[in-house]
């Protein structure tokens, strides 16, 4: 049994030309300390997904259908107040932006300490601060920071007490959505190597976001691509490297430049992400598409699992079409 098993994922988002769903049938599952990916343009439905799958959702967003299952258990039907049992402890997020939520008004340690004392309300206070030290140590902070407030400290710093605070109560799943976007590249690296570190040490397991596609190459095992709210491709990072299936995954993939491959034109992709309120019939990347068939415009590929991963594409619907394909893409 996988750690996480998303199923045809819906969430639906109210908005003034009608509702439209930014979610519309996504599948994915992470396993035990497995680092998957959430890929895709901007707008796609990534962060979207986390939300619903950590109850972060606010309106107009709503769950419009699907299942969540985590550790064997429905998360969908489950009240606000058994999912708190399951929030920080079981599964705990770290948002692009959490640096910035953090209480400017309370000491680092404080904040730290209320996160272990309102799930383990039998902690001494001592043993709290003494665990939000060894907490802070395990992000390379020095303890004396326990007594800072945050505006006296520096974003990477920030963002390294929100991670500590999402390790505190030693969650299986940690939702990162964006966890180093607003900091500089080698503070990036820095704090990127310490959740890898800690992933061994501890054995978590992640859902990364983040637009860094060789970066999410590099350390994610597995990857999900999404493109206009569905699911485009699912495989493990190197099947992908070295042979993406769908059309997108491949744009995606020649949309940035490699620091170590041969030099090559960035082609990019062609055209602009549709409109969600009023998708194109078929599947949805079809416009977009230099292989697009009579099919695609007729109906929406399903997500189909063979041993090359998952790919939603009606180029891979017959075996040997998708050798084929999987030929030529390999030659462009
Ligand atoms: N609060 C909101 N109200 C209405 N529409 C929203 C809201 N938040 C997101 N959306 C829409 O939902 C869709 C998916 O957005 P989402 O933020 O999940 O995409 P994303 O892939 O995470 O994008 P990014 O990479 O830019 O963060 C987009 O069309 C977006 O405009």
């Amino acid at each position: 049994m996988s750690l996480l098993e998303v199923t045809d994922l819906q969430v639906e988002y109210a908005s003034p030309r009608g509702a439209f769903k930014a979610v519309d049938g996504v599948s994915f599952s992470i396993e035990r300390g497995e680092i998957f990916g959430l890929a895709g343009e901007s707008g796609c439905g990534k962060s979207t997904t986390a939300y619903g799958i950590s109850r972060l959702l606010r309106p107009p967003a709503r769950l419009a259908g699907g299942s969540i299952v985590f550790d064997g258990q429905e998360l969908t039907g489950m009240s606000e107040a058994a999912f708190l049992a399951y929030r920080w402890s079981r599964m705990s997020v770290v948002l692009q932006s959490a640096m910035n939520n953090l209480n400017p008004v309370m000491r680092i340690g404080n904040q730290l300490t209320d996160v272990i004392l309102a799930h383990e309300p039998g902690t001494s206070a001592r043993d709290a601060l003494s665990r939000a030290a060894s907490l802070l140590a395990l992000v390379d902070l020095p303890a004396g920071k326990l007594r800072s407030y945050p505006h006296e400290l520096s974003g990477g710093m920030r963002q390294r007490v929100v991670i500590a605070m999402a390790l505190a109560l030693r969650p299986d799943l940690i939702i990162m959505d964006e966890p180093t976007t607003a900091l500089d590249v080698v503070t990036q690296k820095g704090i990127v190597k310490r959740i890898l570190e800690l992933k061994r040490e501890l054995g978590f397991a992640v859902l990364f976001i983040t637009h860094d596609l060789p970066l999410m190459l590099e350390i994610c095992d597995r990857i999900g691509i999404m493109y206009a709210g569905k699911m485009a491709e699912v495989g493990r990072s190197d099947q992908l490297l070295r042979g993406a299936r769908h059309p997108y995954t491949q744009g995606l993939l020649r949309s940035f430049p490699s620091l170590t491959g041969p030099k090559v034109r960035i082609s990019g992709i062609p055209g602009s992400p549709p409109d969600l309120v009023a998708p194109p019939a078929g599947c949805r990347f079809q416009p977009r598409c230099a292989h697009a068939i009579a099919a695609c415009s007729a109906a929406q590929p399903a997500l189909r699992t063979d041993a090359g991963g998952s790919v939603a594409c009606h180029l891979y619907e017959t075996e040997e079409a998708s050798h084929e394909t999987v030929a030529a893409s390999r030659q462009r």
